[in-house]
C-alpha cells in the first residue's frame, strides 16, 4: 500500500508515530495530520513538513487512519469521521482500552479495525507494540499496522483480549522504570553524591541492564543472583526492597494499570 496515511490526535503518542514514520523513510507528503488546534498545526508542518488537516478530511483522503487521540474522545471522533469512511479502509488505534467492537460499532461496516498497544520509547526507535486484529482485517491490512509500528521499535501480535494486561506492562512500563530511576537519583542524592554525578551513574546503570538483558538472553534472576554477592551490599539492599513490599507493589500496580484499561474500554 503506497496510499496515504494520517494520524489523528497528535499529543504525546500520535507526535512519537508521526516523528517515527518521517524518520523511517515514510515521505512528509504521505502522512496527514489531523489537529484542530492552528498553532499546533503549524508547528507540526514545520517540524515534520506533513500536511495538518481537519479529521473528515484526514479520513476521507487517506487509506489508513491512526486514531491517537485519548479514549475518552474516541466515541466522539469516530461520531465525526464516520460519515467519510469506506469499506477497504483501515482504522488503527493505540487507545488504551478501547476495543474493536467499539471502534466497528461506530464506523460503517467494512471498515477494518486493527488495535495497537504501544510506548513512547518509540521516540527513540526501542518501541514496544501489540497488535491485535479486528473482525475483517485482511492479513495485507494488518500487515502494514505492524509495518507502521515496526519502523519505530518491535511488534508482537496477540490476541484482543491481553491487551489489556499488555497496556499495563508495556504502555504504561516506561513510567514505572522512568520512577524507580527518579528513586535511585533521589537516594543517590541522599547518600551525599551531587545530582548530577547520581543522575549519570542511574541512567547508564539502567541503559547497561537492559542491553544485558536483551543481549544475552539471561533471565534476570540469574543476572540479580550474578550482582548479588554472599553478605555483600547488594543482598542488604535487596532484603530492605523485601522488606518494604516492592515486589508485591509491582503486581498491584500492574493489576491497577490492566483494571483501569479495562474501564476504560466499558
Ligand atoms: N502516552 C503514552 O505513553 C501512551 C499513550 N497511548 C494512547 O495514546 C492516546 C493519546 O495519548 P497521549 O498522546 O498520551 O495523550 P495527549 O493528550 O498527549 O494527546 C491526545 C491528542 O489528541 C488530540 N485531540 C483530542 N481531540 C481531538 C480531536 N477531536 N481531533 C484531533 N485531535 C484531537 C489532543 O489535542 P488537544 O491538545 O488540542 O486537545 C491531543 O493532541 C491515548 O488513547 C493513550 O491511551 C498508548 C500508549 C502509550
Ligand atoms: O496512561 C495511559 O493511560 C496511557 C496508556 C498507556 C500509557 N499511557
Amino acid at each position: 500500500m503506497s496510499e496515504q496515511t494520517a494520524v489523528i490526535g497528535a499529543g504525546v503518542m500520535g507526535e512519537t508515530l508521526i516523528s517515527g514514520l518521517v524518520r523511517s523513510g515514510h515521505a512528509p507528503s504521505s502522512l496527514l495530520v489531523g489537529e484542530r488546534r492552528a498553532e499546533r498545526a503549524a508547528e507540526l508542518e514545520e517540524r515534520y513538513g506533513v500536511r495538518v488537516v481537519d479529521n473528515l478530511t484526514a479520513a476521507r483522503e487517506a487509506q489508513t487512519v491512526a486514531l491517537v487521540i485519548k479514549p475518552q474522545d474516541m466515541g466522539a471522533v469516530l461520531d465525526e469521521i464516520a460519515p467519510a469512511l469506506r469499506p477497504g479502509q483501515l482504522l488503527v488505534s493505540l487507545a488504551a482500552g478501547i476495543t474493536t467492537a467499539f471502534v466497528e460499532s461506530h464506523v460503517p461496516e467494512g471498515v477494518a479495525v486493527v488495535r495497537v498497544m504501544p510506548n513512547t520509547p518509540a521516540l527513540v526507535d526501542e518501541g514496544m507494540a501489540a497488535v491485535s486484529e479486528g473482525s475483517s482485517v485482511t492479513e495485507e491490512q494488518l500487515a502494514y499496522a505492524e509495518s507502521l509500528m515496526s519502523s519505530v521499535g518491535k511488534v508482537l501480535r496477540i490476541p484482543e483480549k491481553q491487551q489489556d494486561a499488555v497496556t499495563a506492562i508495556s504502555g504504561s512500563g516506561p513510567a514505572y522504570l522512568f520512577y524507580v530511576v527518579e528513586s535511585m537519583i533521589e537516594a543517590g542524592v541522599h547518600l551525599g553524591l551531587p545530582r548530577a554525578t547520581s543522575t549519570d551513574l542511574v541512567v547508564q546503570t539502567l541503559v547497561g541492564s537492559g542491553a544485558m538483558l536483551r543481549e544475552t538472553g539471561t533471565h534476570p534472576t540469574v543476572l540479580r543472583e550474578q550482582v548479588t554477592s554472599p553478605a555483600g551490599t547488594t543482598a542488604a539492599a535487596l532484603r530492605e526492597l523485601e522488606v518494604h513490599g516492592v515486589r508485591a507493589a509491582f503486581l498491584a500496580a500492574m493489576e491497577a494499570a490492566r483494571d483501569r484499561s479495562a474501564a476504560l474500554g466499558s
